[in-house]
């Protein structure tokens, strides 16, 4: 699958992957996997655990090795780049390890100090919002403070392109849209972002580009809504049964009707007509039909087409 994205500035593409191939002993990790990253787009890497997305972000920072294909980031082969390659890159983990005895401020200086764009540390800890935190131990943060410092730590050289492992994994909800917020305006600044999730309301909030793996093979590559469109995937109609009613009692409508804790879910391509033939009937039988609600196809349900995992209509 060879595929693009539209650049919004006009650079020259931020990443160009063409045919990456990459085994452990006779697991193919990555299957000629090939797509391109225009300079300032926002890809978010989904994929089913084993997939191959850390193999393959792993190969795009320079830390592993692939069998064949090639791979140009911000120009460089990323495998022979080097300091000027790791100086214009910033590399978020899910958790860095920290001298735990610095102040956050003393740990942003010292990590400021080695590169040569640097941000001033207290633009950067008030931008990752540690400004009231300088002056505290590392040892003492809580656990989403420690996450806004590694967001922090992987932001001091200005990078072009920034990698994000799950960046907001064991995030509280607040805290969560916080980096949101945060991912927003280091995109609206310019900067390319590959950022791994396994939230998919994260990559619909924040990609301009969605590319799904599975088991090593590229399966999708879009913009979240044209996932949703190309998997043509029925609409959710979802309703409470009446008391007294069972299924069989329901009108005969176009899509397959499930029940489970007397929630009824019918997966339908002919969303208005089978609305209007339920609530026709429930009018016919004085009913009111509890927590009714019809859905759209959402970028979850392609992913989980896409994935072949299991879709889960507690929704
Ligand atoms: N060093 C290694 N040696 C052998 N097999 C490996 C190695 N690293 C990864 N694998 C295998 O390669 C496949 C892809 O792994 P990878 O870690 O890239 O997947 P992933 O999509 O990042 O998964 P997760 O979501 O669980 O982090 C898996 O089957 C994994 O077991």
């Amino acid at each position: 699958m060879n595929v693009s994205g539209t650049g919004a500035r006009g650079d020259a593409p931020a990443i160009v992957v063409d045919g990456l191939t990459r085994r452990y002993g006779n697991l193919l990790a990555l299957d000629q996997v090939s797509f391109t990253v225009e300079a300032g787009q926002t890809v978010a890497l989904l994929g089913p655990n084993g997939a191959g997305k850390t193999t393959a972000v792993e190969i795009l920072e320079g830390y592993r090795s692939r069998d064949s294909g090639s791979v140009s980031v911000l120009g460089f082969d990323p495998a022979y780049g080097g300091r000027s390659y790791r100086e214009r890159i910033g590399i978020v983990l899910q958790s860095a390890g920290f001298e735990e005895e610095f102040t956050v401020g003393e740990l942003l200086r010292l990590q400021v100090s080695l590169y040569p764009r640097r941000y001033d540390p207290d633009e950067l800890a008030e931008l990752v919002g540690l400004t009231d935190r300088r002056r505290t131990r590392v040892k003492t943060l809580s656990g989403g403070q420690r996450r806004r410092l590694d967001l922090a730590l992987g932001l001091a050289g200005r990078p072009d392109l920034l990698f994000l492992d799950e960046p907001t994994t064991g995030f509280d909800p607040a805290a969560r849209h916080h980096a949101w917020d945060l991912i927003a305006r280091l995109r609206a600044l310019g900067t390319t972002i590959l950022l791994t999730t396994h939230y998919i309301e994260e990559a619909e909030r924040l990609a301009d580009r969605v590319a799904v793996l599975r088991a090593g093979r590229l399966v999708a590559w879009g913009r979240p809504s044209d996932l949703q469109e190309r998997c043509g995937l029925p609409s959710r109609l979802s309703f409470r049964l009446p008391t007294g009613f069972t299924l069989e009692r329901l009108p005969r409508m176009s899509g397959t009707v499930s029940v489970r804790d007397a929630q009824v879910v019918v997966h339908t391509y002919q969303a208005l007509s089978d609305t209007r033939l339920l609530t026709h009937w429930a009018a016919a039988h004085h009913l009111e039909l509890p927590a009714l609600t019809l859905t759209p196809p959402v970028l979850e349900d392609a992913y989980l087409s896409l994935t072949g995992e299991p879709a889960d209509d507690d929704r």
